[in-house]
């Protein structure tokens, strides 16, 4: 059983027992929104990012001990989620080929999207034959075209797209799409999305929505798995008044103006949280 408890400022928070109930739990999430959204406006609009958290969607192989039998590739997700009505877009996305090892595109089409019926016109990945600044203002454009014909709703509360989902992997060091710790982009506030040439993480060329464009999401999901996250993980979320260096952990920065908020983490990564350690 997972253990879930609301934050009064940073979400909900869901720790599972083990990586196979996050994944069930997570795919059960995706399809619920996809449902909701397609009921309200005929479409549901997804951006997703790469790393470990597609995995995670229970895309992978069945397990030998048979856990991953929920996948969206699978019945009954496979059958009852209206992939004619997905938009799928990336919050992040390394500028590399399609075909690259690297390419968070690549990951999201051999794990899902070649098996499931997406429309190949509905899925909006990103120009990988130009520079990494042409890529970003090239993929805010078609974003804005989108917005234009209604088929992405725009934000009440910004001039910014509002994503029905945003799902976000977070790394050790707290970076969330291609946001990383005191780099400039997490500064840009007039685009929606914006590029990097000097990522810490490699590859170095990047592009990556802007943390308005996160922020304005009817719902964010922040993703996280392993010791190794434990210590952003606690950053990101308790409250820490004293450790001002936490505030602009990018994963902190994530607060969805009025969408909701969810973190998805197994016991290893939950570990430090306040919440966690007093829960017995
Ligand atoms: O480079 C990236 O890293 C993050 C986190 O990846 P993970 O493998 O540690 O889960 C990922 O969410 C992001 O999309 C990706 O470009």
């Amino acid at each position: 059983m997972a253990l879930t408890w609301t934050h009064k400022d940073r979400g909900e928070i869901r720790v599972h027992e083990n990586l196979e109930e996050l994944s069930i739990d997570l795919v059960d999430y995706i399809a619920e929104i996809s449902e909701a959204s397609i009921k309200e406006h005929g479409v549901f609009c997804i951006a997703l990012s790469g790393g470990s958290l597609i995995n995670l969607m229970g895309f992978l192989d069945r397990s030998p001990n048979g856990f991953f039998n929920r996948k969206l590739v699978e019945p009954p997700y496979n059958k009852i989620v209206d992939w004619a009505k997905w938009y799928v877009f990336w919050a992040d996305e390394r500028v590399v080929g399609k075909n690259h090892d690297d390419s968070n595109y690549k990951l999201a089409k051999d794990t899902l999207l070649s098996k499931v019926n997406v429309f190949p016109r509905h899925i909006c990945s990103i120009n990988d034959t130009v520079s990494a600044e042409d890529a970003a203002t090239e993929y805010e454009f078609a974003i804005r075209q989108m917005v234009k014909t209604r088929t992405v709703t725009a934000s009440e509360n910004s001039d910014c797209p509002k994503f029905d989902l945003i799902l976000l992997g977070m790394g050790s060091d707290g970076h969330v799409a291609s946001l990383f710790p005191n780099h400039p982009a997490l500064e840009v506030k007039d685009d929606w999305v914006t590029f990097l040439t000097d990522s810490p993480k490699p590859p170095p060329e990047r592009i990556t929505f802007t943390l308005p464009v996160i922020n304005s999401a009817a719902s964010v999901v922040v993703v996280a798995t392993g010791e190794t996250k434990a210590n952003a993980v606690h950053l990101a979320i308790d409250d820490l008044p004293s450790l001002e260096s936490s505030l602009s952990l990018p994963a902190r920065m994530v607060q969805p103006s009025s969408g909701n908020l969810i973190w998805f983490m197994d016991k290893p990564a939950g570990s430090k949280l306040e919440g966690f350690k007093f829960s017995g």
